[in-house]
């Protein structure tokens, strides 16, 4: 039934650039007409570069032709709830992705291979003034390599480098992420992450300081506004510097990880050492203040051979963390800055330079300024000099507008390139399987441990000891594919938009995290079975299911060992990272069988339902209605102990068993309330709803016996009834696409959903004959299907689809059913309209946690407009 949606096709081949056939696309008045390219298969992409001494950053984006404008079911639904498309029919914004990719600078010959292979300059092309590539094209670049490698690039890509001034660079990167990405600022204090949401209008001025070889502090005013205010000559290349002339390190990193063992106090001169293990309590000094770094060398008969070179690199490190600090702490301070942001190759994700900076900057500002790391920060003058294209179409994005993606394998990984670039999916399975034969990095469960702290103060040595530094080539994980959709948008229903928390359990608690990761760790093999079976257990399939258990096993492992990795991550994102995975190796639709069969084993007993329903009184009628809604809530493949269930009975006979184990109170019981809202008490009459959303959950039972039953009540009433489903498949979830069908077959059983299936224009056949306009003739009120925007099992309310955004405004009842929309997500989110939710909770911890119940216990909860 549901045929994958065109824009997931799948990208094997080189993007080719086709620009036969291009036209301008709608009203050629437009100032930025888009451009449809017909013939245009695959991507077209922009490339900007940031060439370091040591790294090359790239950042590119690729854009993949849109096809979803030929929906004709689509298109009658615009008309029928009057949205128009045309101010928003050009969207400012351009979808498609951006990608994060990293090189060492002395393999520079793969980066070139990496830009021809995807023949990223050849598409440096101006969607907007229509410069086709050619021998002038150019690639935006900034740092030295942009002077120093600019006729290599000439040479092998036949492009020119377009060198963009550093500084400007940085600081249009730095903006643009704190003003798209939601959660790209953190703190980092003894070994905890703290996610900042930055309020866009309260940003400037800040302070960057951008930790190179040397270090740059810049004070930002606004976009395009900003000054050196001050820096430091002792940087990264001095730790560098010093650490290979005092450690014989042959890199960097190896010179960092030196220091995670390290132990500082048998070099620098501590104040204990000075005064006799007691504190100077009378200036604030705890005995453990480093007061003289090195200090402890010069009173010592020891040759520099005799000191750790771990000891050594602590020292150092901590030496210079502490003066950039320092001397940031004082800046800030000379320009009333608040805030003070922290970048540059130097600091590389690595947690104990991120806690030093921290504890200098907290100790000398006596807690009013605030050190913050960026999640993108090696890439702040890539961005840059890709904003700094004339037109890049990034300008007007949003947070809601931005989904990041983590595909497996190089060269998505956004880091380092492991071997050649992949060219399409085969070739990333084979990278794969070599990735995971060649090493357990990726797949070895990772010891479960809290995040190491710093100690007291910072000025401890640190606890992290022994935890291994992540190259950067896994740190890259933490860098994701950006994926911009200009069609999301804020659900205008929220009643707090900015304090909107979707996510009801919090994973930066380790054990729940440990507990969610042994869940789905435990559900891979039943998943991956079904996933196998969907696409007919062919030996590709099995491949290609192997690899998906591989490559989510990986995440999990990641996030075991680091649960900040992938920025602010809830449950709801580790379910969706699953489904997202499961695409990544072209599984789309895993239950499509199991849906199909259940579907149909439900319609069969629709009609019967439906009788049994009218016999009954309005009041028994409604609850038995929401009884119904619960107790189908049960068909559910994602929980473990449901999936037990149906080896134990046909899907009727569990649907009658859990119908009749039903008892009220429900654990959350605010029936009565709904039931008043809906029929009055006494002689009062209530307003009707004029229109509901009704976000449903599973296929089979769920929808046909649970859903559709209620908004058939709800149609009887005079409401009318939008029924929300998911964009993409995700477990057995019911999409929107596979709606219309089950209606039509209900339809045939039930001539109130008939005509407002008709009314809302959903049974297309009956309704081509329809004139626009003529909806108004039918008696009924009309019965809609919208999707969400989304393909997973939870919502997130930040980012809709446009469609539901715009139905959303007219609405004034919002039901939300299952354990993902409304209990995972959403159990604490408020709304500006009346809100039902309702779910049956199908795992026993959270049942505990959440309602302090147990497995199979029900909740129904009403709230009114807020
Ligand atoms: C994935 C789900 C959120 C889907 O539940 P639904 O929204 O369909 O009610 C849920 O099945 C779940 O949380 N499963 C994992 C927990 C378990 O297996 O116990
Ligand atoms: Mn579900």
């Amino acid at each position: 039934m549901a045929a994958a949606p065109k824009s997931m096709h799948r990208s094997s081949s080189r993007p080719q650039l086709d620009v036969s056939g291009a036209a301008i696309q709608g009203n050629l008045e437009e100032r930025d007409p888009s451009i449809l390219l017909p013939n245009q298969s695959d991507d077209i992409s922009h490339l900007a570069l940031d060439i370091g001494g040591s790294l090359i950053k790239l950042v590119y984006f690729s854009r993949h032709a849109d096809h979803s404008n030929n929906d004709k079911r689509k298109k009658s639904l615009k008309e029928r709830l009057g949205i128009s498309n045309g101010n928003r029919r050009s969207y400012p914004i351009l979808g498609g992705r951006l990608h994060f990719v990293k090189f060492e600078t002395r393999k520079l010959n793969e980066c070139l291979d990496f830009i021809s292979s995807k023949q990223l300059h050849r598409g440096g092309i101006d969607l907007h003034t229509w410069h086709s590539p050619d021998d002038n094209a150019i690639i935006k670049a900034t740092g030295g390599g942009a002077y120093k490698f600019a006729d290599l690039f000439k040479e092998r890509l036949g492009v020119s480098i377009d060198k963009e001034d550093e500084m400007d660079c940085l600081v249009a990167g730095a903006n643009f992420l704190l003003k798209a990405i939601r959660h790209e600022a953190f703190t980092h204090m003894e070994g905890q992450k703290e996610f900042v949401q930055i309020d866009h209008n309260d940003l400037f001025p800040y302070l960057l300081v951008n930790i190179g070889s040397g270090v740059s502090m810049i004070k930002v005013d606004g976009d395009g506004s900003f000054q050196r205010v001050s820096g430091t000559n002792v940087g990264g290349g001095t730790y560098w510097g010093l650490g290979r002339l005092l450690t014989k390190c042959k890199s960097f990193d190896e010179l960092l990880e030196l220091s995670q063992r390290g132990d500082n106090r048998v070099i620098d001169m501590l104040v204990g050492d000075i005064y006799g293990g007691m504190d100077y309590s009378k200036i604030g000094l705890s005995a453990s203040t480093i007061a003289s770094s090195f200090g402890k060398t010069i009173s010592e008969n020891k040759e520099p051979s005799d000191y750790r070179p771990e000891d050594i690199s602590l020292s150092l490190l901590r030496m210079i963390s502490y003066n950039i600090g320092q001397i940031s702490y004082l800046n800030a301070l000379r320009y009333g800055i608040k805030r003070i942001f922290f970048g540059g190759f130097f600091i590389r994700g690595h947690a104990y330079t991120m806690d030093t900076i921290s504890f200098a900057i907290h100790f000398w500002s006596k807690g009013q300024a605030q050190a913050m790391f960026l999640r993108h920060e090696g890439f702040l003058g890539a961005l840059g000099a890709f904003m700094s294209y004339e037109k890049h179409g990034l300008d007007d994005l949003m947070a809601h507008h931005l989904v990041e993606r983590f595909p497996m394998g190089a060269p998505y990984m956004g880091g380092m390139i492991h071997g050649p670039p992949l060219g399409d999916l085969n070739e990333k399975i084979s990278w794969m399987e070599k990735f995971v034969r060649k090493g357990t990095e990726i797949t070895a469960p990772v010891p479960m441990c809290p995040p190491g702290t710093t100690g007291v103060g910072g000025f401890e040595r640190p606890s992290s000891k022994g935890d291994t530094l992540r190259s950067d080539a896994s740190a890259a994980f933490n860098v994701g594919v950006l994926h911009l959709v200009p069609t999301l948008e804020v659900f205008p229903l929220l009643a707090d938009p900015k304090t909107y928390e979707p996510n009801t359990i919090n994973l930066s608690d380790h054990s729940e995290l440990e507990y969610w990761f042994t869940v789905l760790s435990e559900h891979m093999s039943d998943i991956v079975d079904k996933a196998v079976a969907s696409e007919g257990g062919t030996d590709d399939a099995k491949r290609r299911g192997d690899a998906f258990a591989h490559a989510f096993s990986a995440h999990l492992a990641r996030l075991m060992e680091e649960p900040a990795a992938y920025g602010k991550f809830g449950l709801a994102n580790l379910l969706e990272l699953r489904e997202e995975c499961l695409r990544e190796f072209q599984f789309m639709d895993a239950y499509k069988t199991i849906k199909q069969r259940e579907n149909e084993a439900s319609l069969a007993v629709l009609q019967d339902l439906l009788m049994e329903l009218d016999s009954m009184s309005e009041e028994a009628r409604l609850l038995s209605l929401i009884e119904g809604v619960l107790a189908a809530n049960i068909f559910d493949w994602g929980s473990c102990a449901c999936v037990d269930l149906y080896h134990k009975g046909t899907i009727i006979e569990i649907y009658r068993m859990s119908r009749k184990k039903m008892r009220r109170p429900w654990r959350v019981d605010g029936f009565d309330n709904f039931k008043e809202r809906l029929l009055g008490s006494g002689d009062e009459k209530p307003k009707t709803h004029k229109r509901a959303l009704l976000f449903v959950d599973n296929s089979g039972a769920d929808i046909v016996l649970g859903m559709l039953p209620l908004a058939r009540e709800l149609l009887r009433r005079g409401t009318e009834v939008i029924l929300v489903a998911n964009s993409l498949p995700a477990l057995n979830d019911v999409t929107a696409m596979e709606i219309p069908e089950i209606v039509a077959e209900a339809a045939k059983h039930c001539d109130i959903l008939r005509k407002a299936a008709e009314a809302g224009g959903l049974l297309v056949d009956a309704m081509v004959n329809i004139q626009d306009g003529a909806v108004e003739n039918y008696a009924s009120a009309p019965l809609m299907v919208v999707e969400n925007g989304c393909g997973s099992p939870c919502l997130d309310f930040r980012q809709v689809n446009s469609e539901l955004a715009a139905v959303a405004k007219d609405a004034d009842l919002v039901v939300l059913e299952g354990m993902g929309r409304a209990l995972h997500t959403n159990f604490n989110a408020r709304f500006k309209c009346d809100t039902l939710k309702l779910a049956m909770v199908k795992n026993q911890r959270l049942a505990e946690k959440l309602v302090q119940g147990n497995i199979f216990d029900c909740v129904c909860r009403f709230e009114p407009a807020v």
